[in-house]
């Protein structure tokens, strides 16, 4: 139930979202009047200019920053910190080295918040191994797995508590481009099968792409959002979706608008 007492289909929403920070330099203004919202069970990535604040939206979805002006709802409720109900996969592997994968896919259903019976987690941690690709690891440490593999780990974990939101700051970042196009493909499974409500930030267009039911594209600093675009190509999405008309016109298009926001970014603006 929202703040107002109305069904809200939102599951995050950004309303007027400004944000500044104060450096040596001065104020940088960052984030000037953000407005966007995600629904239950959508997948919306977020692409922007370098430096323009999509990890600071995240970092205020995720209860870590809050905002200097307007409000930031997660179920329609405001947020004011972190919370066990909204899982963060980082570009670094946040995992536990010295945990199992499967340990460290279970952490979270472990935790005192989470309310799913200790009865099912075997069977949920075991549902994530295969999801991901895991099986036959459950065992391993992380030292022992490819970067990808990490990275797989983390989005298990991330999704096994059933978070009713998920956000991830440019998960797969530090892997190479076929590894990155792998984990594409097995989080787009993984979303099927579970429906969870994502926000991801990306540089990659073609990723936000195959990925989203919606992108969103942020201007450059200080930014709002600049557009927001529907992703009308059928689900599942497979390696040759990337190939068709449909993918390569619209990220030409997502492409040349983001070009056209880069080209303006600047230093610093005084708030
Ligand atoms: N805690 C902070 N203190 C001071 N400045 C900050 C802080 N967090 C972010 N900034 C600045 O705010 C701006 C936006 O940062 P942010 O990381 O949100 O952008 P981004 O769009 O995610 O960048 P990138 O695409 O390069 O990862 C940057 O100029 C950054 O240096």
């Amino acid at each position: 139930m929202s703040e107002s007492g109305a069904e809200n289909t939102e599951a995050l929403a950004f309303r007027g979202v400004r944000k500044s920070f104060g450096g040596r330099g001065g104020t940088l203004r960052v984030l000037d009047g953000v407005d966007f919202a995600v629904d239950r069970g959508e997948f919306v990535s977020v692409v922007g200019p370098s430096g323009c604040g999509k990890s600071t939206l995240l970092g205020m979805a995720a209860g870590f920053e809050s905002p200097d002006e307007g409000r930031v709802l997660a179920g329609g409720a405001g947020v004011t910190g972190p919370d066990p109900a909204r899982g963060v996969v980082f570009q670094q592997y946040a995992i536990f080295p010295w945990l199992t994968v499967a340990d460290n896919i279970a952490f979270g259903l472990r935790l005192k918040a989470c309310r799913v019976p200790r009865a099912e987690h075997a069977g949920i941690v075991d549902r994530y191994l295969e999801l991901m690709g895991l099986t036959g690891f459950a065992r391993a440490y992380p030292r022992e797995l490819s970067g990808g593999m990490r990275q797989r780990v983390a989005i298990a974990r991330a999704y096994a508590p059933g978070p009713e939101l998920l956000l991830m700051d440019e998960p797969f970042a530090a892997l190479d481009a076929q590894t990155r196009e792998f984990l594409q493909e097995s989080l787009h499974s993984t979303q099927l099968a579970e429906r969870r409500t994502v926000l991801l930030i990306t540089h990659s267009v073609e990723e936000a792409i195959f990925l989203s039911n919606r992108v969103v594209v942020m201007s450059a600093r200080p930014s709002r959002v600049r557009d927001v675009v529907d992703v009308d190509i059928d689900m599942p999405r497979t390696p040759e979706t990337r190939l068709t008309p449909e993918f390569i016109e619209l990220r030409r298009r997502l492409e040349g608008v983001l070009r056209s926001q880069s080209s303006t970014v600047r230093k610093g603006t005084p708030a």
